[in-house]
């Protein structure tokens, strides 16, 4: 790998070498292999990739959420410099909250469902801090306005099954951010949610970035939301990151042929709604079976290598990046022209 600038600011999270095995019927799945990232603070990383990527467990890697029967975890992820993958189980839930906010696709799984939102909202502001029982309600209360649930002054009262599920999932959103948390992990968060709410949230999510600093980890398939949120896009293939770099690099002039083909029916991204990733004939890896060499090449339409099936590409250094940061990729069949 080719030597890195040192970052100018001490990153929020710093991802290095992450790898994640699970254990299955069918052998053992290597679904993480060798991960290495960074976030800045107030920065926003998208992860891009198809399903079944890697994308998901590599973010539940890093809050311990993964089942310690069947999962194997390592390497390191420093935040601000402590290490959530040795941190004691008491640490790593005193780290989420505060530290770390999480909204998941299905904002059932991270509610509870015999407690008011209210209830969630103000546990989860009390627990973190000295504040009273009336002003944790007013600040929970602030918070489902900001999120745009109507009527946010009744809503604090409600039980989850009875919002539907676009509220829910802004419930889940507010207490998230509760705590402006110095990370906050977005996997699909507002996939479901129509485009004005979501655009009211990513202001929001902005706004927490320049006022507290918070890293973004934005996992989606919306190119519009990628174009749209973030600083940085990270590109996921069989557990790894095969290309990255700033929004400009990775979208305009990626060099990897998977990320050319994610993107090869590029819609307009000024458009609306951005459209989703484009659709590459064959099917990605099992985690269980991945290829030797380049983890792309069986479905590569390049394969110009004599390396591309046996030799692992590494992540280099393809371009300096308009902002000066790097764009790197890993694959021995670079195409079009990086910065
Ligand atoms: N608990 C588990 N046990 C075994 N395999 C799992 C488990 N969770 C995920 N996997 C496998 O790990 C791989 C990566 O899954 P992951 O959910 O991280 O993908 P993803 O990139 O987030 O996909 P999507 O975009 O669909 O959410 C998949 O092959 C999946 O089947």
């Amino acid at each position: 790998m080719s030597a890195l600038p040192e970052p100018a600011v001490e990153p929020v999270l710093e991802v290095e070498d992450l790898r994640v095995d699970l254990r299955t019927p069918r052998g053992t799945a290597h679904v993480v292999n060798g991960l290495s990232y960074t976030v800045g603070p107030g920065e926003t990383v998208a992860v891009v990739g198809e399903s079944g990527s890697g994308k998901s467990v590599s973010v539940l890697a890093l809050m311990g959420l993964l089942p310690a029967r069947t999962a194997t975890v390592t390497g390191r992820a420093l935040l601000r410099g402590e290490d959530l993958l040795t941190m004691s189980p008491d640490r790593l839930r005193q780290v989420r909250g505060p530290g770390v906010g999480m909204v998941f696709q299905d904002p059932m799984t991270s509610l509870n469902p015999v407690l008011t939102v209210g209830r969630q909202l103000t546990e989860g502001i009390r627990a973190h801090g000295a504040v009273s029982k009336a002003a944790a309600r007013a600040r929970a209360v602030e918070l489902l306005g900001e999120v745009g649930l109507p009527d946010p002054d009744r809503a604090v009262d409600r039980y989850p099954h009875e919002l539907s599920g676009g509220m829910r999932q802004r419930v889940v959103i507010a207490i998230a951010l509760a705590n402006s948390p110095s990370l906050l992990i977005a996997d699909e968060a507002t996939t479901a949610l129509d485009v004005t709410v979501q655009a009211q949230i990513l202001d929001l999510v902005e706004r927490l970035q320049a006022d507290h600093g918070t890293g973004v980890i934005w996992i989606t398939h919306d190119l519009g939301v990628v174009a749209g949120v973030a600083d940085r896009v990270l590109v996921m293939y069989g557990g790894r990151c095969v290309e990255d770099g700033t929004v400009d690099d990775v979208l305009e002039r990626p060099v990897h042929p998977y990320t050319r083909g994610l993107l090869g029916a590029l819609p307009d991204l000024a458009a609306d709604d951005g459209g989703d990733l484009a659709t590459i004939p064959g099917t990605p890896p099992a985690p269980t079976d991945l290829p030797a060499g380049c983890v792309f090449w069986p479905r590569c339409p390049v394969r110009g290598d004599a390396r591309c099936e046996t030799e692992q590409p590494p992540l280099a250094v393809v371009g300096s990046g308009r902002a000066g940061l790097p764009h790197r990729a890993a694959t021995w069949c670079a195409e079009g022209e990086a910065s």
